[in-house]
């Protein structure tokens, strides 16, 4: 990102008398008459020219037309060459253009304006990541403690230090804490020392005694590799997983052999439930509902019931401890928590939600709407494009933050839709392979070289989804494409930025998509792409208490812009220096004014390039921008390509008499 700002966006850039130019009555054109005399005249220049030329394309498709019909069409024509040929001499000023028979495509007229934004103040809920405590104040067995902090966990996080105690004593609990907080060891930590307390140990042969349930399949396996981890002092207890895309019958056998500890994805249990007779789930004594409000949102509800309904034992003195996790309480948890939790513990890591929402007791939509906590070192931004820019404007960015950052970055992108995905991973993919130049100043496909690029949606097949999500959390350097399969609970170390090139629409989708990056207390930033149409969701996300900053995102740097308004103006000058021999190839009458201005970066043409002044802030910013002047004698050295550098004697006279 080039630049930020409160009170302006700019893409390519805007050439718009209002931005850089003094209002003239010249740029009015000879229209005359009152304000909505002249408006109507224009439109009817136009949609004649429109006409015009429709019909002068209809006429070349048929050009059996009566004699009579081509008469009036080719006075049409004329008459629209006549406006087109008065507008472009009008804009382009002393250049001398004859009637253009081009027609100016509404995909470089038409700019839409940014709408101005009403935005509502926002007090953002705070929700400090680490406690004052550590993982050796914790009741655990002191290989587990010892194993903890090999592994980097010294200090216990806000939620870690209020849930474990709770769990360690068996009760129900509903947890909900921001993303990124360390809500997976704060259920798992529990757990496992319960576990290895049993005596005699447990065996393999006892079966499930723990059963998490997560919505994604990249979850389980995340979730799993956080149990066996937990359990390497204690070999006896065994951990596995149980989750779509994998083979049943394989999976049939490692029930067969014994899992203690059982990660799945709500549709594969079902499926085992029903269908695996040594799946036998009597003894199970812990049950988690991780991820509750993704879990609902995929539309699990009937299957997480049918679960419940599984391991319901009738003698309340055999209840299994159940913990609901949740980043976000929605009526739909509360409802999942009404469902499977018997008198829970609420542990919410906001204190100022934990005071309001315990004397409540219960989320109702309302409430829910001012619930959402974003980590303190999260920094929001958006930025405004319009659709014709969009994709340049993400190039741009990602190749923007791989040139400007010396250390290494990782960026997830979030598309909609899985051909999304896979169209921007081709493309980028294509661009990265690319090699065709050796001028290290230019901006060219180079620059996208030696940039990794993965992709993560439900069209890939399992393998290929574990390789690439594993691939991404290892590199130090990349950008994931995906669809949403990766914004729920996945840990992806060191993500640094979040795009949303395409907003779902619900707050909470944005809270877990935002919370891939600045997790556990590092910092990161997000950005989310909305278009000109779209800016009433600011307001939405004002309301929910998310607050970002308007973004810039220049597809060339500030300084270029200003150079390229005057490599525009000149190449259109030069252009009509072309020798008369060589008019009917060069001419500018075949030039696309609005084609032109995007091949220098412009988003329109400058249509007011003569006969106005540039605003003065405008041309002592170009001034400065400017090389600085050389001295003559250099001048004169570099005057010509072919010079070898020497300064003649009549080089120095003529350098004397420019004195004078
Ligand atoms: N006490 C701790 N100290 C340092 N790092 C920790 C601590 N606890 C957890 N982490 C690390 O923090 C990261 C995020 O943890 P985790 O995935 O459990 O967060 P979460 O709250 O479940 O997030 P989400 O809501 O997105 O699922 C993990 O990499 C984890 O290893």
């Amino acid at each position: 990102m080039t630049q930020e700002t409160e009170d302006d966006i700019q893409l390519n850039i805007n050439t718009g008398g209002d931005n850089l130019f003094l209002e003239t009555k010249e740029r009015r054109g000879p229209i005359k008459g009152n304000r909505s005399q002249r408006i109507k005249a224009r439109r009817t220049v136009n949609l004649k020219a429109n006409r015009a030329s429709e019909k002068k394309h209809l006429e070349h498709d048929h050009p059996a037309g009566s004699e009579q019909k081509t008469k009036v069409i080719s006075q049409e024509v004329k008459f629209a060459e006549k406006q087109h040929y008065r507008h472009t001499h009008q804009t382009v000023g002393k250049t001398d253009i004859p009637p253009s028979t081009g027609f100016i495509s509404s995909l470089f007229r038409n700019n839409p304006e940014i709408p101005k934004m009403d935005r509502i103040k926002v007090d953002t809920m705070m929700e400090e990541v680490f406690s004052a405590e550590f993982v050796q104040d914790l009741p655990l067995h002191p290989f587990m403690i010892s194993s903890l902090t090999q592994q980097g966990f010294k200090q216990l996080t806000t939620v870690q230090m209020m849930a474990i105690p709770h769990l360690l004593l068996g009760k129900d609990a509903l947890i909900k804490s921001q993303t990124g907080s360390g809500k997976t060891l704060a259920f798992s930590i529990p757990i496992v020392h319960r576990l290895q307390e049993i005596t005699p140990h447990i065996k393999r042969t006892d079966g499930p005694l723990a059963v998490i349930i997560v919505p994604t399949r990249e979850l389980a396996l995340q979730s799993f590799e956080t149990f066996q981890k937990l359990v390497k002092p204690f070999s006896w207890i065994v951990p596995g997983y149980l989750m779509g895309g994998e083979k049943r019958k394989a999976e049939k056998a490692r029930i067969r052999k014994g899992i203690n500890i059982l990660v799945c994805t709500p549709g594969r249990l079902i499926d085992h439930i029903q269908h695996t007779n040594s799946l036998a789930l009597d003894k199970v004594k812990y049950l988690v509902l991780d991820e509750a409000d993704r879990l609902l949102d995929l539309g699990y509800e009937k299957d997480v019931s049918q679960i419940i309904a599984a391991l319901h034992k009738p003698d309340p003195q055999e209840h299994h401890q159940t913990v609901l996790i949740s980043a976000t309480l929605t009526p739909g948890v509360e409802r999942l928590a009404g469902m499977s939790l018997q008198n829970p513990e609420r542990i919410y890591a906001s204190p100022e939600e934990n005071n309001r929402n315990k004397k409540d007791d219960f989320v109702t939509q309302d409430s829910a709407k001012s619930d959402f906590v974003i980590p303190v070192n999260l920094k929001q931004h958006f930025v405004i494009t319009p659709c014709k820019l969009r994709l340049v404007t993400l190039l741009s960015f990602i190749l923007g933050e791989k040139k400007s950052k010396k250390k290494p970055c990782k960026m997830v992108v979030f598309f909609s839709t899985q051909d999304s995905v896979q169209f921007h991973y081709k493309l980028l993919k294509f661009l990265s392979s690319t090699k065709n130049s050796n001028d290290k100043d230019d901006i060219n496909v180079d620059d996208f070289s030696q940039l990794q690029i993965f992709q993560l949606h439900g069209q890939m097949d399992q393998k290929e989804r574990t390789t690439e999500f594993q691939k991404f959390s290892k590199t130090r350097s990349g950008v994931l494409l995906c669809t949403d399969v990766a914004s729920r609970g996945l840990d992806l170390p060191n993500v640094e930025w979040i795009v949303q090139y395409t907003t779902l629409g619900s707050t909470t989708d944005y809270i877990h998509r935002v919370g891939r990056t600045a997790r556990v207390g590092s910092m990161g930033n997000a950005l989310l792409f909305l278009m000109p149409s779209e800016t009433g969701y600011i307001k939405v996300l004002n309301e929910n208490k998310i607050r970002q900053k308007k973004s810039l995102i220049n597809t060339i740097p500030y300084k270029t812009f200003l150079f390229s308004f005057l490599a525009f103006q000149s190449f259109v000058r030069a252009y009509s220096t072309y020798p008369s021999s060589l008019k009917s190839i060069f001419h500018v009458k075949n030039l696309h004014l609005g084609h032109l201005a995007k091949s220098f970066a412009l988003r329109d043409a400058p249509s007011h390039m003569s006969g106005v002044q540039l605003k003065p802030s405008v041309k002592r910013k170009i001034h400065q921008d400017r090389p600085q002047a050389q001295s003559k004698k250099k001048r004169m050295q570099e005057m010509s390509e072919f010079s070898g550098g020497i300064v003649t004697s009549s080089m120095k006279r003529k350098g004397k008499k420019m004195k004078k």
